[in-house]
């Protein structure tokens, strides 16, 4: 049985004091949670330390944006897994199109950062998809075969979540379709040796296409971005309703 996981992107939004005061409206929602639901919240590394003290004893699970492939040295402006860990991270976002596109993350980066994470007890969100130029050559399948390819080199698969990002529908509001996103996942899932992974769809997923979404049968979760910022909408989004 595979585990749903909905995971919030905060992407480079929040402050400290706005992390609070999401916590402080978004945590009563969650009372009548489905038991099953993961739910994660992936902030600014500032935010971690804060919010992990105000988590402690909920059901919600901290997730980093990024994660260094080494222990410590001379690389500004990257973080350690045992920075991490030690604040209480459990998640750690690797691979995101804009780590890809905007600060040059190669599938061989991405590689070190994921097995960096699982040795340090830190459980990856990999995320994979092609451009939409990529899309209209048709070559789809043949851009996340390779990224699985390379990506999962290492990677042991009990410890990992794979997030669908198509990167044409990254903040343009513009969802893949939701059979579609279902096609693409059942793609990926034949790809691996195992079929307890949990594969995310992300892609301007919204409070008014979660339960669409959440309906197709090979989608077990969302990586939310812009929906993620307001504690009712992503409460919303968490507990969608399922068909
Ligand atoms: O990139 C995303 C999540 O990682 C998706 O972002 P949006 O939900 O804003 O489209």
């Amino acid at each position: 049985m595979r585990r749903v996981v909905i995971a919030g992107n905060w992407k480079m939004h929040k402050t400290q004091a706005e992390s609070l005061e999401f916590l402080q409206s978004f945590l009563p929602l969650l009372e009548n949670t489905a038991e099953d639901r993961e739910v994660i919240l992936c902030a600014p590394f500032t935010d971690l330390s804060v919010m992990s003290k105000n988590l402690h004893g909920t059901r919600v699970r901290l997730g980093s944006q990024n994660v260094h492939w080494e222990e410590s040295g001379a690389f500004t402006g990257e973080i350690a897994p045992s920075m991490l860990t030690e604040v209480g991270v459990t998640y750690a976002v690797v691979g995101h199109s804009e780590r890809r596109q905007y600060f040059g993350e190669t599938d061989e980066t991405v590689n070190f950062r994921a097995r960096a994470a699982q040795k340090a007890g830190l459980k990856p969100i990999l995320c994979v998809g092609e451009s939409k130029q990529q899309r209209d050559a048709g070559e789809t399948e043949a851009v996340i075969t390779q990224q699985l390819k390379a990506d999962l080199v290492g990677i042991d698969l009990s410890g990992l979540v794979i997030a669908y990002e198509p990167i044409w529908a990254i903040g343009t509001g513009d969802t893949c379709d939701s059979k579609e996103a279902n096609r693409v996942i059942g793609l990926i899932r034949s790809q691996l040796s195992s079929a307890d992974v949990p594969i995310q769809y992300g892609g301007s997923v919204k409070t008014a296409n979660i339960d669409e979404i959440m309906a197709q049968p090979e989608i077990d979760g969302a990586l939310v971005g812009g929906a993620s910022l307001d504690a009712e909408g992503f409460a919303r989004i968490v507990n969608y309703q399922s068909a």
